[in-house]
């Protein structure tokens, strides 16, 4: 089984994350190539990551045996179409990281049931810390799942999902989710800002309590609600932040935003299936 010659196809955030996640995992740059329109994409693709940067998606299918397709979901259509009369003879594995784009579309716009894989990553890909949910097509063989899974894996923990639908939810809570722990840093380190601390110790301190939460609840064999509790002390400080917290009935809040991110894929899904 080879990881060797990947091409991606849109060279914007996501494909950035996974390419550095791949490079640091010890990938050879010259062995990945990425196609994109913008030229200053390309510029900065190949000056900061040292990957060569096409701006023919034709010249980046050519060779590939890996196709990641990471352009945005209302272009994939027009890209796939492009692409389309270039794979009658050549069958790479695609790996699609398109939120709510169905693999039965992308078969359909690709003009054959090709080999799909449905990755849904995140942008901590980009320091090996992804975490990446992941669905094969019927079309998939035992390689394709494989190759897929250790070019995936080099940048972050892997699932896999029974159902292709899952992967909607997987968008909702590990795809979205760096953006909901990111806003939380905002607000707490504003918070801190308003209490009186500087901004570099505002700063400091929230990102390491957020990376210091995250290792403990990784590493212990405790859920997240017990180690919650360990810090609660009775009648302390804790126990008044976290009231504030359920009168405004967080975890209410925190399923309607995942269940809106998720309502998202699925409109989005909707809509592309349709399109012609
Ligand atoms: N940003 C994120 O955190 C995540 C994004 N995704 C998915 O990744 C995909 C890309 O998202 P981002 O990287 O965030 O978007 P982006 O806008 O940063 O990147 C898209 C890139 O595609 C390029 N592009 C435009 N037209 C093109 C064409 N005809 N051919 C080739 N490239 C073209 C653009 O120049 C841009 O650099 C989306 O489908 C999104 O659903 C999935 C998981 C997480
Ligand atoms: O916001 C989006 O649509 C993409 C998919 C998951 C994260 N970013």
């Amino acid at each position: 089984m080879t990881t060797a010659n990947i091409r991606f196809i849109g060279g914007g955030n996501m494909a950035t994350s996974l390419i550095a996640g791949l490079i640091a995992d010890g990938y050879a740059p010259h062995a990945i190539q990425v196609s994109d329109p913008s030229p200053e994409r390309r510029q900065s693709l190949q000056a900061s990551l040292g990957v060569r940067a096409l701006a023919s998606n034709a010249e980046a299918l050519a060779e590939a045996e890996t196709l990641v397709l990471c352009i945005k979901p209302q272009l994939a259509a027009a890209v796939c179409a492009e692409l389309a009369p270039l794979l009658a003879n050549h069958r790479p594995l695609i790996v699609s990281v398109m939120a709510g784009v169905p693999e039965q579309t992308i078969q359909r716009w690709l003009g054959a049931p090709l080999p799909i894989v449905r990755a849904m990553p995140n942008t901590p890909a980009m320091v090996q810390t992804g975490a990446i949910g992941l669905h094969a097509s019927p079309e998939v063989d035992t390689e394709g799942r494989n190759r897929a899974e250790t070019i995936l894996r080099a940048v972050g923990l892997v699932r896999w999902v029974d159902e292709e639908a899952q992967i909607d939810a997987v968008t909702a809570i590990s795809g979205s989710g760096p953006a909901y722990f990111f806003l939380f840093m905002e607000a707490l380190e504003q918070a801190a800002i308003e209490l009186g601390l500087d901004g570099e110790t505002a700063r400091l301190l929230t990102i390491q309590t957020a990376l210091g939460a995250a290792k403990m609840a990784m590493e212990s064999d405790a859920p997240p609600s017990r180690l919650r509790e360990q810090v609660t002390s009775p009648g302390g400080t804790t126990e008044r932040a976290l009231a504030v917290f359920d009168e405004a009935d967080l975890r209410a809040l925190v399923e309607r935003a995942a269940r809106a991110a998720r309502d998202r894929a699925v409109e989005l899904s909707k809509t592309l299936s349709e399109a012609p």
